[in-house]
């Protein structure tokens, strides 16, 4: 080895003069080998760590016509990206790729030294959403540099108040492709490095999730610092109904007063209005119609909300208690919109990394009629969606085709658009569009008022990513209050807007609900926390017409809204009145039966692990 002005004792931190590369001081550093690099000086700064290659190895520089190219390769993690520090005990490691001179000049023929794994994530250059595994093993022959260097990293990760210690897992074996379990096997080990402890519940049956977040109470679950889904769309939304059905005690969404509902709501009870009560017809009764999703239907039988009018009470078991999804499912919409990809890996690390962002979350009631005359409303929660006609039909067809799995979507998408109906109704929302269309620009609010298109224009879109503005803004005015916890309030305060008519379908998305289908989703300027709902509602077309709006969902940058058949409006409430039991309402992948329905949303009633996309 050759370097003037270096001993290589390898016994003990150096103070070599390095600069930080954003000027910061260093705390420490020390010589030390990386696998795969060779010698480097290795600095700890406050926000990260930084090597610097004493010789660059001899196999990794290639010459073209003369010319050196030395491989770009990474010198330097933030200690926030690093998701665990492993310390490979007492075993003697064998460096495989020192450069060969420094290998006979340090250790002769048995280079045997300790080292540790420094684990983090990079960005894919192609799609920053994405999170790649990253890993860097440094070695030292003594053992105390070695423990030193953990310990100290350790220390930083403990800091990490928010990152999760302990997590109850759901794995939903046939979700998907059917690849819920071996999804969880591939992600595990990022959790057992990360040092969170899991608690693994793999399902046997639908509903048991549901069943167990229902049982169990907030002391059994502040156990835990949150809940994972390795699943679908449909696997999170029932454990998040498991979870919010026993703990959420709000009223009834608002509704307007010529609303044809079927219970009164008198004070503290609700009395059946029998001149308004559509009666069900034998052959489509519930039980006739399970949920398809569920189909032990009378465990969703929870004892009902109370409409008197007092502060939503929602008591959760800790602080820090968050919801993640493992990617499992045949969409997956709700992690695409909330880390921006569908990647098992980059959900794990938004996990153990204990990111966090809030989500918007639909309370759909379905008023019903028992046999006995006696009014139950059913309440469910949704995350991503809820839609009714079309969307409905879609879901209901597909699960007849469930052996196929996620190519079944387009199979049952194709016979219920050649069936193409249309379905009477009435809806009615909350109007806050006069009021609050764009909050993010009076200009363009008024633009569109002028040239009377509800839409926005693709670059008026202000599309939800990473620290949102419209998502962190605070409720600051009536128009804001009105999407938060306080949905009583402003009942009154509101403009009713009545349509009626025919429709194809009439959906409300929480969230733009994107896919690998629908690249820009349902709705491109649909944001996780906005406190709104995206009703869209298409009104009865031509055939090609419908194609037309299908197909533009289908290409990025595409108009789907702008499309004269479509009505799309941001509300934070709606009802939604058929004259019968034609189609169903799919709430989140679970559906069921309603011709009377209200709905409101909460705003950022849940939190998740996750940073929201990068887009
Ligand atoms: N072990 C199980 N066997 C059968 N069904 C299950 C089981 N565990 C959960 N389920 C049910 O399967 C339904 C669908 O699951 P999931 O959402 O994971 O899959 P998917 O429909 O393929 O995906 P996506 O919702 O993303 O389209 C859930 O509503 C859930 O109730």
């Amino acid at each position: 080895m050759e370097r003037e002005g270096n001993d290589y004792d390898l016994g003990g931190e150096k103070s070599f003069p390095i600069e930080s590369l954003d000027g910061k001081a260093s705390i420490f550093d020390s010589t030390l080998l990386l696998d795969h690099v060779g010698e480097v000086i290795l600095t700890l700064y406050s926000d990260g760590l930084s090597w610097k290659s004493i010789e660059p190895l001899e196999n990794d520089i290639s010459s073209c016509l003369g010319i050196k190219y030395v491989p770009k390769i990474p010198n330097e993690i933030k200690l926030s990206d690093i998701y665990a520090v492993e310390f490979i005990d007492n075993t003697l490691f064998h460096m495989s790729n020192l450069p060969r001179s420094t290998e006979r000049a340090l250790f002769g023929h048995d280079i045997k030294i300790y080292h540790f794994i420094v684990h983090g994530f990079i960005r894919s250059n192609k799609q920053p959403s994405q999170w790649i595994l990253t890993e860097y093993t440094f070695g030292h022959k003594n053992l105390q540099t070695c423990e030193m260097w953990v310990n100290q990293l350790h220390s930083y990760l403990k800091l990490q108040v928010e990152r999760p210690r302990n997590l109850l897992v759901f794995v939903h074996p046939r979700s998907g492709k059917s690849n819920g379990c071996r999804n969880w096997e591939s992600v595990a080990p990022i959790f057992s490095r990360a040092k969170v402890e899991t608690k693994v519940i793999v399902t046997e049956r639908a509903g048991q999730a549901f069943d167990m977040m229902l049982s169990m109470t907030n002391k059994e679950l502040s156990s835990y610092d949150g809940v994972i889904a390795v699943g679908g769309d449909g696997f999170f939304n029932e454990i998040l109904n498991g979870f919010l059905s026993p703990r959420l005690k709000a009223p009834y969404p608002p509704t307007p007063p010529d609303f044809a509902h079927l219970a009164k709501d008198k004070g503290d009870s609700l009395i059946v209005d029998e001149n308004e009560i559509l009666e069900e017809t034998s052959s489509q009764s519930e039980d006739q119609f399970p949920l398809i999703s569920s189909p032990n239907q009378s465990r969703y039988r929870i004892s009902n909300l109370n409409s008197e009018d007092k502060a939503p009470e929602f008591p959760v078991p800790n602080q820090w208690f968050r919801f993640g999804i493992i990617p499992s499912g045949s969409t997956d919409a709700i992690v695409i919109c909330t880390t921006g990809t569908r990647d098992p890996i980059t959900s794990a690390l938004h996990i153990v990394l204990g990111k966090r962002v809030h989500l918007d979350i639909a309370q759909v009631v379905r008023w019903k009629k028992t046999p006995r005359s006696e009014v139950e409303p059913l309440v469910r929660y949704a995350a991503s969606f809820s839609g009714y006609g079309f969307y409905g039909d879609v879901i209901t067809e597909s699960e007849k085709y469930r052996w196929m799995g996620p190519i079944r979507y387009d199979y049952a998408g194709t016979m219920v658009f050649l069936r193409h109906r249309s379905y009477e109704a009435e809806i009615s929302y909350l109007d806050v569009e006069s009021e609050q269309t764009n909050p993010t620009s009076k200009r363009n609010r008024e633009s569109r008022l002028l040239r009377g298109s509800k839409a926005p224009r693709r670059s008026e879109r202000c599309i939800c990513r990473i620290n949102c503005e419209v998502c962190n803004e605070k409720p600051e005015n009536a128009a804001t209050e009105i999407c938060s916890l306080t949905p009583h309030l402003y009942s009154d305060k509101r403009k009713w807007v009545k349509t009626k008519g025919r429709f194809i379908s009439v959906g409300a998305a929480v969230i733009s609900c994107r896919n690998e289908k629908a690249p820009d989703g349902l709705v491109a300027e649909a944001h996780l926390s906005d406190g709104f709902l995206h009703l869209i509602m298409i009104k009865e077309c031509p055939h090609a017409s419908y194609l037309w709006h299908l197909t533009q969902l289908t290409r990025k940058g595409g108009s789907p809204l702008n499309f004269k058949f479509v009505e799309h409006h941001k509300t934070p409430a709606f009802t939604f009145t058929s004259s019968g039991n034609e189609s169903v309402w799919n709430v989140d992948g679970e559906m069921f039966q309603a011709h009377q329905l209200s709905a409101q949303v909460f705003r950022g009633l849940v939190c998740m692990f996750a940073t929201g996309p990068e887009v």
